[in-house]
């Protein structure tokens, strides 16, 4: 079940060799190696406290020091911040919404393309964002006027607005509906069709079997399986130290 590169694979979109943190003593990631074509959907699984965000914040650069080294398409990504990584097609979404509370929808995704290089169609792109994210109507609004998952949309919206060639989407859906989740599914399934590739990590179960073409599991800091998602589910070790305890 290896998810090696073979030969006459397309070079990688990313690959992370060996990405390790520790806190003090304590090592929240150990060597992790991931390697991500272009317009793949991944799946990142694993019991809470695996590593899943520690990963996702390394590859992000939201966490700056780190073991290991970490590629997108090509280029070294290591000592760089994370908007560095925005511009060069990589986008995440946190867990929690993280919107500027006093700008309105629209000038939220404005700031990526403000920062991003792109002022003079800033306001022309960020309307297509929400367009895509089906927020148009709610662009003069504040993020506090939201509902739940609207909120979630406009995470998205911020995080697509450069058009990034990787989108992280870090528990995207946690705490919504079964139709919301099924809105927001939609959605990801729509920016990979357009060739965004993305790794979802979630706890939703079939939202994430439903989505994900490969399937990789994190327990206590390590990657303990990595292929196809009924071939993955089906490993003793995957049934005892995940799925065993939900
Ligand atoms: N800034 C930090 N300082 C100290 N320990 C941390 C820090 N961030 C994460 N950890 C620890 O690292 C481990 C991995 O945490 P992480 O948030 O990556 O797990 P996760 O798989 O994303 O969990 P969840 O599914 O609950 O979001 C946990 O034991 C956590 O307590």
């Amino acid at each position: 079940m290896s998810a090696a590169l073979q030969a006459t694979d397309p070079a990688p979109l990313l690959r992370a060799e060996k990405v390790g943190k520790r806190f003090g003593g304590f090592v929240a990631l150990a060597e992790v190696d991931l390697v991500l074509r272009p317009g793949e959907r991944l799946g990142l699984i694993g019991p809470n406290g695996s590593g899943k965000s520690t990963f996702v914040n390394c590859i992000s650069g939201d966490f700056a020091q780190h073991d290991g080294s970490v590629t997108l398409a090509g280029a070294k990504l290591d000592g760089l911040k994370p908007h560095a990584r925005a511009r060069r097609g990589l986008a995440r979404t946190f867990q929690l919404p993280q919107p500027f509370g006093s700008l309105t929808v629209l000038e939220n995704v404005r700031v990526p393309l403000l920062f991003g290089g792109h002022a003079a169609e800033a306001t022309e792109r960020a309307m297509a964002c929400l367009e895509q994210v089906e927020l148009a109507a709610k662009a003069t609004k504040l993020p506090r006027e939201l509902t739940q998952v609207e909120q979630r949309r406009l995470e998205l919206a911020r995080a697509i607005a450069l058009h990034p060639q990787l989108l992280i989407a870090d528990e995207a859906m946690a705490g919504l509906s079964h139709a919301e989740v099924d809105q927001i599914l939609a959605l990801l399934l729509r920016l990979n069709a357009a060739g965004t590739a993305v790794i979802m990590i979630e706890h939703i179960m079939r939202a994430v079997t439903e989505f994900s073409e490969r399937l990789i599991v994190f327990v206590a800091g390590r990657k303990i399986a990595d292929g196809a998602p009924r071939e993955v589910l089906a490993m003793p070790e995957v049934e005892g130290a995940y799925l065993g305890k939900q």
